[in-house]
């Protein structure tokens, strides 16, 4: 039985295959393992680009011209430092919860700053979608500190968006590969298609709710293992691990057991993800560099996961190799999820501004599997 209706309709769970959206922001094929963002792929716009142009053309569908470039660049900029409050906030929440509840709760908490947060104009959706592109490296960078019990560092104006992200966070201005390695990883992590976050800042917007909400249900959404909290737990199990030869057993009771092995597996690729592609270069950079293990048991867990479920299209994702990059660079575990939503943030704000041009409210319905009814209610004392 569905609500409204007793007609046979197909049951989707988790909304798989289903068109939900128009969309002209981003293009995910996952049959040949390519993602393009307004037409550009992927790996064009990582070897030639920078987040901020990225975001611009994720916002704006073209590639910015030199002024609007640094227009863009300037407000940034302008947007970045946080206010006293919020950094007062972060403070406040300190080592008390995961990085990405502290996260969604200051974005939630720039709304009561905010005079005008209600007004759903497009405007205005856009002047704080902006704002919050702008302070997302700030707030990440600030929690990351507060979280390993470190002072609060101001973004550097001579520095760029990824550059600045890194020094907040980790109090080291990046070398150049560090700095194009940040820049990479946040470029990457930009857009995703009808993914779950996206979806939910979506669902939100589409009742004409704030940006501010939008956002605050999209982290939530990213945050679950399914999702973006799976590169947390992916370095965590590759450690676990530990050496190469520890590999094979592990993975086998893990299996057998029916646990899913993080950074594994995609709804839409069925083949490697791209991005994970890139990843593993750089990966591979610092394991040279630094000479640790972790990247040869990384190497040996896929080469047994594709063994075993390549067949069935399972592959490494994007969450896979990030972590290890994330660690290398100076960054803790508990704040890669949020290196995650610091890339997002762009591609969250693209198209909830698209999707509230054509918008129609999100409504779907659920198949009724209950009780048919009508019951005859009994009173609290006459039930035993
Ligand atoms: C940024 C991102 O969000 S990328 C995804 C990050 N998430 C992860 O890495 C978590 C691990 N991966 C998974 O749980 C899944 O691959 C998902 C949820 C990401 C996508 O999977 P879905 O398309 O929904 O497929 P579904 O969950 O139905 O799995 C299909 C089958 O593959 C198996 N499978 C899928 N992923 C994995 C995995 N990582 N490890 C082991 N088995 C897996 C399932 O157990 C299931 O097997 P069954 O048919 O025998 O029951
Ligand atoms: O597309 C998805 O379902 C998940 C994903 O890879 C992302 O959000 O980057």
């Amino acid at each position: 039985m569905n609500e409204g209706s007793e007609a046979k309709e197909e049951l989707r769970r988790g909304l798989e295959g289903v068109l939900a959206a128009e969309t002209r922001i981003g293009y995910v094929n996952g049959s040949d393992g390519k993602l393009f963002y307004r037409g550009y792929e992927i790996n064009s716009l990582v070897e030639q680009s920078n987040y901020e142009e990225v975001s611009y053309l994720l916002l704006y569908g073209h590639l910015p011209k030199r002024g609007e470039y640094e227009e863009y660049v300037k407000r940034l900029r302008e947007e970045m430092p946080l206010p006293d409050e919020v950094l007062s906030l972060i403070k406040n929440i300190g080592g008390r919860t995961h990085p990405m509840s502290a996260l969604r709760t200051v974005i939630s908490y720039l709304s009561v700053l905010d005079s005008m947060e209600s007004d759903s104009s497009t405007k205005n959706q856009e002047r704080i979608g902006i704002s919050l592109i702008a302070r997302m490296p700030s707030i990440v960078g600030a929690i990351h500190r507060v979280y390993s019990g470190k002072e609060i560092i101001k973004p550097d104006p001579e520095l760029g968006y990824a550059s600045n992200f890194f020094y907040m966070s980790t109090g080291a201005r990046p070398d150049p590969v560090e700095s194009k390695i940040m820049d990479t990883a946040l470029i990457i992590h930009a857009d995703h298609g009808m993914n779950a976050s996206t979806f939910s800042a979506l669902v939100t917007i589409s009742t004409m709710a704030d940006m501010y909400s939008a956002i605050t249900s999209a982290i939530g959404t990213l945050k679950g293992p399914l999702h973006g909290g799976a590169n947390e737990r992916a370095l965590k199990m590759i450690q676990s691990v530990g050496r190469p030869e520890n590999a094979e057993k592990v993975l086998k009771v893990m299996t057998d057991k029916g646990e899913r092995v993080m950074g594994f597996g995609h709804r839409v690729y069925k083949v490697y993800d791209p991005r994970a592609k890139i990843l593993k270069r750089y990966a591979e950079y610092f394991a040279e560099r630094k000479g640790n293990e972790t990247f040869k048991t990384a190497q040996i867990i896929e080469e047994l996961m594709i063994n075993k479920y390549g067949e069935r299209g399972i592959f490494p994702n994007v969450d896979f190799y990030s972590g290890m990059i994330y660690d290398a660079m100076g960054f803790r575990t508990e704040i890669f999820t949020p290196i995650f939503a610091t890339g997002r943030i762009s591609g969250w704000v693209a198209r909830a501004l698209e999707y509230s041009t054509e918008n129609r409210l999100f409504r779907p319905k659920a198949l009724y599997v209950g009780e048919k009814g009508p019951r005859k209610y009994i009173p609290i004392q006459d039930r035993d």
